[in-house]
């Protein structure tokens, strides 16, 4: 498989229909913004090329659309980072770790272009069997342009009730 087609096929690929419609990253929302994370090594990788539309000042993307980038990417990676830790990779029939976000902080260091891909790279910092937390950097042409750090936490089965 090359890297546009395991990109194409991240994590979020094999969410289950009723989990697949995050605004985020959701492959069924026809509105959302369809985020697909991988490994790249010990790494995860999200990447995504912002349109006008997602402008906060012109030229420049909306802090929201980098945090939403940030949180997505991060949820996908804790996903792929508690499955590994099962001992499963993707394509394996056992079910997928679901994660939610606890915590979302974002650093944002120098203004992000627009009209370009972004990359964001995230690393596992820490986790136990419920929780995860990932350190993430948002580079644009290779300027490193925000920072995140977000706690996933596995989805509990009483979610919302
Ligand atoms: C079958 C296949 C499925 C496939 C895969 C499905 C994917 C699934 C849908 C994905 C779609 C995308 C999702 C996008 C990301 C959203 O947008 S998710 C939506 C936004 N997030 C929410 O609505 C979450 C709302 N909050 C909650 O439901 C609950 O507060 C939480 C987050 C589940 C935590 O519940 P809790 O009872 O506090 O958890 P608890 O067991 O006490 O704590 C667990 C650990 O987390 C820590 N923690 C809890 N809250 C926090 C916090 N705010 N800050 C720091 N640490 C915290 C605790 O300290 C504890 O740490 P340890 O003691 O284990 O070290």
């Amino acid at each position: 498989m090359n890297r546009d087609q395991a990109e194409a096929r991240g994590v979020q690929a094999y969410y289950p229909k009723d989990m697949a419609w995050c605004y985020g990253c959701g492959r069924l929302n026809e509105a959302g913004h369809h985020f697909q994370t991988n490994w790249e090594g010990e790494e995860t990788v999200t990447t995504y090329t912002p349109c006008s539309e997602h402008m906060a000042i012109p030229g420049f993307v909306y802090g929201g659309l980098i945090a939403s980038l940030l949180d997505c990417h991060s949820t996908g990676s804790a996903s792929l980072a508690l499955y590994r830790d099962q001992g499963h990779e993707l394509g394996s029939d056992a079910p997928l770790p679901r994660c939610v976000t606890a915590s979302l902080k974002v650093d944002y260091l120098k203004p992000t272009p627009l009209g370009v891909k972004l990359i964001a790279r995230g690393k596992i910092r820490d986790m136990n069997n419920k929780k995860v937390v990932v350190e993430s950097e948002l580079y644009a042409e290779g300027i490193l342009c925000a920072r995140g750090e977000v706690v996933a936490v596995s989805m509990p089965e009483n979610f919302g009730k």
